[in-house]
């Protein structure tokens, strides 16, 4: 095998309570991850170079910022042969810094390419512990699988919520996962729900409130949506998700949508399309 291409599925968090906050200031939540439909693509050629390099920059991030480089030089030094490399090229389709997850997508869609490409034969578990390392919301993205998600995002239990379609609207402006967890209004006392991930839309985003304080356009997209579906914000924001029945009642909004925010339909999926490919 010289060469693999992979998707790397965007995620919406169905809802997210925080429950705690540990010693080292990161918080304990629970939350249920389900992959949507919108894939950033990635491909990977195999080099005899001994490194990796990406043969396109994303806007605005340097290349040892890049989750997907930071992930591949986790698994180089794992490799049996020290001349294995890769170059990697990017299609950038999920919007950044929305709560979408596109960066840790990435970089567990590169740990799974990568096993393979190098003939690495770490397990799944294996490569889950290393993308923990990357960020929180790596390791159900290399499980593949929707999961109702406690500790920082790192227990999971398999759930298979109904596979909606989403009309997701951006409301086009930036919130900071750090600044929404170092605010003194965040809650952060949300009771254990214990995983019954089938009353998901009967719980919230405990960022939500906050969120909209802080960037008042957040609120005016969950207003605009609400009037069509059931909406609620994913992840630290600042995209929000509608929850319509059919792809073509998403798409009926979606014609709809004001020209200040961005937006577009996708399905809920409970399998990542990553594992198709590999
Ligand atoms: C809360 C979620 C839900 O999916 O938000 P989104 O990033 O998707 O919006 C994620 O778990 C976010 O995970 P991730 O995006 O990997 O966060 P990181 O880069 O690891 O953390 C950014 C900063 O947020 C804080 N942080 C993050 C996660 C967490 N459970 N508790 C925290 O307190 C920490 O201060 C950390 O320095
Ligand atoms: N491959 C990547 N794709 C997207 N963002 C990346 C990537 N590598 C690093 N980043 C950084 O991670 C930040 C968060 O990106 P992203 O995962 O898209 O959003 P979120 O954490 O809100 O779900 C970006 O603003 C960017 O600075």
């Amino acid at each position: 095998m010289t060469e693999i291409s992979i998707a790397a599925p965007a995620k919406i968090n169905l809802f997210l309570h925080i429950t705690g906050r540990r010693d080292d200031g990161y918080h304990e939540l629970e939350t249920l991850f389900q992959f949507l439909s919108v894939c950033d693509e990635l491909h990977f050629q195999l080099t005899d170079t001994g490194h990796v390099q990406l043969s396109n920059d994303i806007p605005g991030v340097s290349p040892q910022n890049n989750l997907i480089i930071q992930a591949a030089q986790r698994l180089l030094p794992l490799r049996h042969d020290r001349n294995q490399g890769a170059t990697i090229t990017l299609h950038k389709k999920i919007p950044m810094g929305g709560g979408l997850g596109g960066g840790s997508s990435d970089a567990a869609s590169t740990l799974l390419a990568l096993n393979k490409l190098w003939q690495l034969q770490l397990s799944i578990d294996q490569l889950a512990e290393i993308g923990l390392q990357l960020g929180a919301d790596v390791p159900v993205f290399v499980r593949g699988k929707a999961a109702f998600a406690q500790g920082v995002g790192e227990k999971l239990i398999y759930a298979e919520p109904e596979q909606n379609w989403y009309l997701i609207v951006n409301p086009q402006v930036h919130v900071s996962t750090a600044e929404v967890f170092t605010h003194p209004d965040l809650p952060r006392r949300t009771p254990i729900v214990n995983g019954n991930p089938e009353n998901w839309q009967q719980y919230r985003n405990d960022c939500q409130d906050l969120v909209c304080r802080l960037q008042p356009s957040v609120a005016n997209a969950l207003a605009w949506l609400l009037e069509y579906a059931p909406t609620r914000m994913t992840g630290t924001g600042a995209c929000v998700f509608g929850c319509f029945p059919s792809e073509e009642s998403a798409n009926h909004a979606l014609s709809e949508l004001p020209t200040e925010f961005s937006g577009f339909v996708a399905q809920g999926l409970n399998t990542s399309p990553a594992w198709h490919q590999l």
